[in-house]
């Protein structure tokens, strides 16, 4: 068995982290309160501190104009990467909550990026296939029904662009992709990771942030 080399990631040491990151702005700040206050039930769903930042950061590093995000719940991951997008550039947010993503669109107004994030609320799946078919998205961050995350990256790959880059998130799904009695959301990432592993198209890394993050860029040689 391979040994890690991860330090385990105490409370302390995790504050440490988020203490040493970019600190959110106060309007990420009351998205992730608010989120927690009057969603206590679903509030888990939203993205872990720390990957708002890492999020803009990647936004940034790539230069990224063209973004899909599926799965965008109160709408803190599609904050962090409007913010970071360059001018002209805009992201499309999809998900099927209308009561969720009004939170979403109330934090974007506030922030002053309503204007380059459209949302387009009804299934995933059936959005993605109504976008254009040929090479035009440069990120894409995929974060919503895990059973058919196999699906959706079948339909973003071909829309990627050469060097483009997949932000997939939950890919340990709280450690159920290696329990051998996984829930149907478990085995769906389960066969996501063993797909992403063996596309050739793609150059994938999987990361131990929060809940499992693969970074996946499409080869262009
Ligand atoms: C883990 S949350 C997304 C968290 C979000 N990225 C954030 O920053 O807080 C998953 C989202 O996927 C959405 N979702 C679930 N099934 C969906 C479907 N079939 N089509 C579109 N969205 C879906 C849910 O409504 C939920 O808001």
């Amino acid at each position: 068995m391979t040994e890690s080399k991860s330090s385990p990631l105490t409370s302390e040491l995790y504050e440490y982290m988020i203490d040493h990151n970019p600190p959110l702005d106060p309007v990420q700040r009351a998205l992730v309160e608010t989120t927690r206050s009057l969603l206590p039930e679903s509030a888990h769903l939203q993205v872990a501190e720390e990957q708002a930042p890492l999020l803009a950061f990647l936004v940034r590093l790539t230069g990224a104009r063209d973004i899909l995000e599926i799965g965008t719940f109160t709408g803190l991951s599609a904050l962090s990467m409007a913010q970071a997008l360059p001018p002209g550039g805009r992201l499309i947010a999809l998900d099927i909550s209308e009561e969720w993503t009004a939170h979403a669109r109330e934090a974007w107004a506030k922030a002053g990026v309503a204007d380059r994030v459209e949302l387009r609320l009804g299934d995933g799946l059936e959005s993605v296939r109504a976008l254009p078919a040929e090479p035009h998205l440069d990120l894409v961050f995929l974060d919503a029904d895990k059973e058919h995350y196999v699906d959706y990256w079948e339909e973003v790959v071909p829309r990627l662009r050469p060097g483009g880059l997949i932000v997939a998130d939950n890919v340990f799904f709280h450690g159920e992709v290696v329990d051998p009695g996984a829930s149907p959301a478990g085995e769906g990432v389960k066969a996501f990771n063993d797909h992403v592993a063996a596309d050739r198209r793609m150059e994938a890394v999987m990361l131990t942030v929060a809940d499992g993050l693969t970074l996946a860029r499409k080869r262009n040689d």
